[in-house]
C-alpha cells in the first residue's frame, strides 16, 4: 500500500488518499510541496516483466473525467452554478480547429459550459483584446484560453497578458509561469500538458525525485513549464534545444524523457538509454488533418523503454483533462465553493 497525498486530492476530497498501485484509482496530481512529496511504491508494477509498457492515457483521462462530472453535478446542485470555459479561436488553422472541437466535447463530457469566440484570421489586436476583456468580465466564465499559434499580426505576449490570472486554466500569463518557476510560490494554474505529463509519470509509479530528466523543447507553451515543473518534483533536469549539439548524448543519459517538439520521428533508438521512461508529447498533424504524429519513433522506442506514450491516446488525452481540472479549480475557488461546503 502506498500513501499518497496531494494537496490537489486534498482541495477535491478534504482527506488524503490510500491506494493499491493500479493505474486507474491515483488521486490527481497537483504541485510538490514539503509535506506532499510522493514515494513510489518498491516495486513498480510497470516493468515487472521487463516489457515495455504503453502507457494509456485515455483510460486515465476518461478516470478523470469521471471524478469531475460527479463534482461538477454536486456543485450544481449545491449552488446552482456550473463551471465555465471561453475559448478564443483566431483564423483557421486545421490543427486548431480540431484542438478546440476536442476541448468543447470535453467539456461537454463533464458538465462544463463552454463558449467559444471565433474571429477571423484577418482580425486586429484589440479585437482580440475585446474578446479577452469581455471574457473575464463575465461572471459566467471561469476560465479562458486562447489558442495558440495565433497569427504573425498579433502580440501573443500583449494578449496572455490580458487574461485575468485567476482565469488563466492554461498556465501561460507570466504570473503563473512566474510562480511556477520560483521556490516557494504557488501558481494558481499549471500548463495542462505539463501538469499531465506528472499526473502520468504518478499514475505509473515512477519516481521523480532525483531521476535525471531531459526535455527536448523550450517553448513557454510545453517545455519550459515542463522543465520548471519536473525540477519542482525534485528530478535533475537538462533541456535540448534547436542548437543543442549532440542531443543524442544528452538523451541517452535520461531516466525520464520529454519530448516537445513537433518534429515526428525526432527520437531514434539510438537517443535511448534502455528502461527509459519516454513521454511523447509531440503532436503533429498530417495535411489532410486525419493523422497525429508525435515526435518519437514508436517502432525503436518500443523495444528501448520501459514505460512510452503513445499518439495518439498518450498525453493528449490527459492534458485536455487537465484544462478540465483547472477550470473546476477555477470555479471553486471564485464561488469559494468545496465538495464539503
Ligand atoms: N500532447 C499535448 O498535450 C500537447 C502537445 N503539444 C505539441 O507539442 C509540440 C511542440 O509544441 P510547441 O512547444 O508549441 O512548439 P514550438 O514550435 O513552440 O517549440 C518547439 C521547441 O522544440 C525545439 N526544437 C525544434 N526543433 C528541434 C530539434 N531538431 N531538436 C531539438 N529541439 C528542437 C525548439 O527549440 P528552440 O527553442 O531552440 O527554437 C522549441 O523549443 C507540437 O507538436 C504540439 O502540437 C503542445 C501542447 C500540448
Ligand atoms: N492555448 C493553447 N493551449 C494548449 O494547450 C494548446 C494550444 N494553445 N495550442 C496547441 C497545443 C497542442 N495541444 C494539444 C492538446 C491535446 C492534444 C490531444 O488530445 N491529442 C490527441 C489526438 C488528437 C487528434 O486526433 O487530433 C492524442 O494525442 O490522443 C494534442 C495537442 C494543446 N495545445
Amino acid at each position: 500500500m502506498l500513501e499518497m497525498r496531494s494537496i490537489c486530492w486534498r482541495i477535491l476530497c478534504n482527506r488524503s488518499f490510500s491506494s493499491s498501485v493500479t493505474p486507474n484509482c491515483f488521486p490527481l496530481v497537483s504541485l510538490d510541496r514539503p509535506h506532499d512529496i510522493w514515494h513510489p511504491p518498491p516495486t513498480p508494477h510497470y516493468n515487472t516483466h521487463k516489457k515495455t509498457v504503453e502507457i494509456d492515457g485515455k483510460s486515465i483521462a476518461n478516470d478523470i473525467k469521471a471524478t469531475l462530472a460527479t463534482e461538477v453535478n454536486h456543485m450544481k446542485n449545491s449552488i446552482k452554478k456550473a463551471p465555465g470555459l471561453g475559448v478564443i479561436l483566431v483564423g483557421e488553422r486545421k490543427d486548431s480547429r480540431s484542438f478546440v472541437r476536442i476541448k468543447k466535447k470535453a467539456c461537454e463530457e463533464v458538465g462544463i459550459t463552454s463558449v467559444v469566440v471565433n474571429l477571423p484570421e484577418n482580425c486586429t489586436e484589440t479585437e482580440v483584446l475585446d474578446a479577452v476583456s469581455a471574457l473575464n468580465n463575465q461572471e459566467s466564465v471561469h476560465g479562458i484560453l486562447v489558442q495558440l499559434p495565433l497569427p504573425c499580426h498579433l502580440s501573443e505576449q500583449k494578449i496572455i497578458n490580458a487574461v485575468n490570472v485567476e482565469k488563466d486554466v492554461d498556465g501561460f500569463h507570466p504570473v503563473n509561469v512566474g510562480n511556477l518557476a520560483m521556490t516557494g510560490r504557488e501558481p494558481l494554474f499549471i500548463p495542462c500538458a505539463s501538469r499531465g505529463c506528472i499526473e502520468l509519470l504518478h499514475r505509473y509509479g515512477v519516481e521523480i525525485i532525483g531521476r535525471k530528466a531531459v526535455v527536448i523543447g523550450r517553448s513557454n507553451i510545453t517545455g519550459l513549464p515542463t522543465s520548471l515543473l519536473l525540477q519542482r518534483h525534485h528530478a535533475t533536469v537538462s533541456v535540448v534545444h534547436k542548437f543543442t549539439k549532440n542531443p543524442e548524448e544528452i538523451t541517452r543519459e535520461a531516466d525520464i524523457l520529454v519530448s516537445d517538439v513537433g518534429v515526428p520521428n525526432l527520437v531514434r533508438g539510438h537517443w535511448l538509454k534502455p528502461g527509459v521512461v519516454v513521454i511523447d508529447m509531440g503532436s503533429t498533424l498530417d495535411s489532410k488533418g486525419s493523422h497525429v504524429t508525435g515526435d518519437v519513433c514508436y517502432e525503436e522506442a518500443i523495444v528501448k523503454a520501459s514505460l512510452l506514450t503513445p499518439v495518439p491516446g498518450g498525453v493528449g488525452p490527459v492534458t485536455i483533462s487537465m484544462l478540465l481540472c483547472n477550470t473546476v479549480e477555477a470555479a471553486k475557488r471564485s464561488y469559494q465553493w468545496t465538495e464539503n461546503s
